[in-house]
């Protein structure tokens, strides 16, 4: 599982993976996500250790307790009944029989290999079994034979003793194929040609682009920080001097400098050594309301977007974030901006690449060489230069790995096109020439060269953040999840059911406010329809109205003796309920959009109710039915003055008629 797609986080996070690799196992016909135990994946070089991974995966295996799958091979040694029997029990054109000692996982694991391929079983045999090794004439160990329907068999020896030798060669076998498997939930967003230039953003390799710098720092505050239920200890240093820079030195827009800012002073004044994600969370979407801060939610790759969706990305946004703030941190230094120390981005780089990136082989990497340089380090220009040739490092160690994009291939960087002056040339060797590499680092990486290209407008993203503001309120405050499935299809449809009894309860979180949660047609104008008369009725309600309405829904749940509300009140209010839905009887179902009633508050001791009904997709409040009067008013008004008018001037007009000397 891709921990790095956003679709995933929610899992990942729920599992509790804080770095990757994370093995988590699950029995064959594991009921929930928490009976997954955590394998200890092996440290250093993932590429390297790979073999060791796929030992412990197989020792789980071969401990599944209870029914084994039937997509499982069978991992055991073959017995030489089984072998006799097999092309009777079997419809494959291939045996392939691996002799190895009980300790060697060579036969397990071509046998998984296999597991894609069709027209063949391959079944591991130990040195014990003397029969079969005396059948098939096998003289060393290990070693591998294929037998044929016909009754023949082959020695197939190798130069190599190994698994990619043998899962090759049985893969050659004529009418030997690769099954139609595909793996549950591999990325299926390999999108063909058309597709891709649909979507393909053009990109300047001289630029740099505000988009992928916030793609970053949406990324790495929202899904990386997220892994962590708890921020605390290393955890929450390192987030802090992470936070800490990007507000002195992320070259932001106002909106997300705002954000930066009051999330950086929100740690700070927080001296405690335990903070809550979900507390953190809110300051990122600033529930707190701050005024114009925000930072979009969403991922737009510009110059980090790959050919394929898991390529490049935020590991590039990283690299590209912090390279911005070397160069930011020597300016403020420069010009005595801001106060900066040199390895002031370094650290709080450092910081978040061990303690919060995801990629654990990344981080070991990273940290080795901050570890042997970093502290050497004694100007902001050379904090900018020990990151240029850090990366340098990477992106050679890189060249190759499967990871590599191939449409952006690792190479040393700058690239000659971009940089001529940055390369001299000694006896025909390219050497760097580091003064012309700080001087193009300062431009390529300056406000100047940062560009705005497929950003959302600030007044854009305020508008978007209040309004998801205020769905959430209202969601919070209904109590009502509308985003389930059938909701949402609903909504897709451009309808909401109304429940049959429009009451029903949902237990005591589940304060309804009236109908406008129930859809008028106007799809697009949801929100607003939404916001109109949310803020309205917020005005309307009392504490003490929500009070007896969640009362009534308690009470149909049975839970009458938590409301607060007494006999009396609750009759009243089934009464007005029922006289409610009484005068309702009749209307066809189809055009009503929903009925609801409600307490606004008290006349002395009599509660007084407001009703509200929705016919035909309009709602009716006071204030329309008050302007309904004003028009009503004013047209009979007029009709007045009209008829006043001509009624004073025809007595005139009849005498002109009568008068022949006119
Ligand atoms: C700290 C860190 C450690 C990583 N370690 C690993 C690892 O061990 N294994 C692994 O598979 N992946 C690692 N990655 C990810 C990897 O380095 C790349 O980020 C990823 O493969 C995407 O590559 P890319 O083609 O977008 O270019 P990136 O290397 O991400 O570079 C992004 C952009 O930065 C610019 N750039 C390139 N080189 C330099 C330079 N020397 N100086 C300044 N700017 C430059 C270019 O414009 C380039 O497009 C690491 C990432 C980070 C942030």
């Amino acid at each position: 599982m891709d921990c790095a797609e956003p679709a995933n986080v929610q899992t990942c996070s729920e599992q509790g993976v804080t770095g990757f690799p994370t093995v988590q196992y699950y029995k064959a016909f594991a009921q929930n996500t928490r009976e997954g135990k955590r394998i200890s994946a092996p440290h250093g070089d993932v590429q390297d250790n790979v073999w060791i991974l796929r030992h412990m995966i197989i020792n789980y295996l071969e401990k599944n307790e209870g029914t084994w799958p039937s997509a499982c091979p069978p991992l055991e040694p073959a017995s030489a009944t089984e072998v006799q029997e097999f092309f009777e029990n079997n419809n494959e054109h291939y045996l392939a029989l691996i002799f190895e000692d009980d300790k060697s996982y060579l036969g397990r694991e071509v046998t998984m290999d296999m597991l894609q391929y069709e027209n063949i079983v391959v079944r591991r045999v130990l040195r014990n079994n003397q029969a079969l090794i005396r059948q098939y004439q096998v003289n060393s160990l290990p070693s591998l034979c294929v037998l044929y329907r016909n009754g023949s068999f082959s020695q197939i020896l190798l130069s190599r003793n190994d698994r990619s030798s043998y899962t090759s060669i049985l893969q050659t076998l004529p009418g030997v194929v690769h099954s139609l498997f595909t793996l549950i939930g591999s990325p299926n967003t390999d999108m063909n040609q058309e597709q891709l230039s649909d979507m393909w953003k053009n990109a300047d390799k001289r630029k740099v682009y505000m988009a992928d710098l916030e793609s970053g720092l949406h990324y790495s505050l929202r899904v990386e920080v997220s892994k962590f239920t708890i921020l605390s200890g290393d955890i929450l240093t390192a987030l802090r001097k992470y936070v800490t820079v990007l507000a002195k030195f992320f070259p932001a827009r106002q909106c997300v400098k705002n954000l930066l800012q009051s999330l950086d002073s929100w740690l700070r004044s927080r001296d405690i050594t335990k903070i809550p994600y979900s507390d953190f969370r809110n300051m990122v979407d600033n529930n707190e309301q701050i005024p114009d801060a925000v930072l979009a939610d969403d991922l737009t790759w510009v110059g980090c977007q790959g050919s394929k969706s898991w390529f490049r990305g935020f590991p590039c946004s990283m690299w590209i974030i912090f390279h911005v703030m070397t160069v930011q941190a020597a300016y403020n230094d420069q010009y005595k901006l801001k106060e900066t120390y040199p390895l002031e981005v370094l650290d709080a780089m450092r910081g978040y690449v061990h303690h919060i990136f995801g990629c654990a082989e990344c981080a070991a990497h990273f940290e080795n060489m901050a570890k042997e340089t970093m502290p050497l380090v004694s100007t902001t220009n050379e904090a900018i230069l020990w990151l240029w040739s850090r990366h340098n490092q990477v992106n050679h160690r890189l060249a190759g790995v499967p990871s590599e994009d191939p449409q952006f291939p690792k190479r040393q960087w700058p690239s000659y096109d971009i940089c001529p002056n940055c390369r001299s040339m000694v006896r025909r060797r390219s050497f760097w020439t580091e003064s012309s590499i700080l001087d193009f680092l300062k431009v390529h990486y300056s406000l100047q060269n940062i560009f705005t290209d497929y950003l959302v407008p600030e007044v854009e993203l305020l508008e978007k953040q209040s309004k998801g503001r205020r769905q959430r309120r209202l969601r919070r405050e209904t109590g009502k999840e509308r985003n389930t499935k059938e909701e949402k299809e609903a909504l897709e449809n451009n309808r909401i059911e109304i429940p049959t009894n429009g009451l029903e309860s949902h237990g005591p979180s589940n304060i309804q406010k009236p109908s406008i949660i129930w859809m008028s047609s106007r799809t697009n104008d949801q929100d607003e329809d939404i916001v109109d008369l949310d803020s309205f009725v917020e005005q309307q309600y009392k504490s003490k109205s929500l009070k007896a309405l969640s009362g009534r829904r308690k009470h149909k749940s049975g839970r009458r003796e938590t409301l607060g509300l007494t006999m009396e009140e609750d009759q009243q209010l089934d009464l007005d309920y029922a006289e409610a839905e009484e005068s309702l009887k009749g209307v066809d179902s189809r055009y009503l959009i929903g009925v609801h009633l409600e307490e606004i508050g008290k006349d002395g001791d009599a509660p007084v109710k407001r009703r509200w009904f929705r016919l035909l997709g309009v709602g009716f409040s006071h204030l329309d039915i008050s302007l309904c009067l004003i028009l009503y008013l004013l047209s009979i008004m007029c009709l007045l003055g009209m008829y006043m008018y001509f009624g004073m001037k025809m007595p005139c007009r009849k005498r002109h008629v009568g008068d022949p000397s006119l």
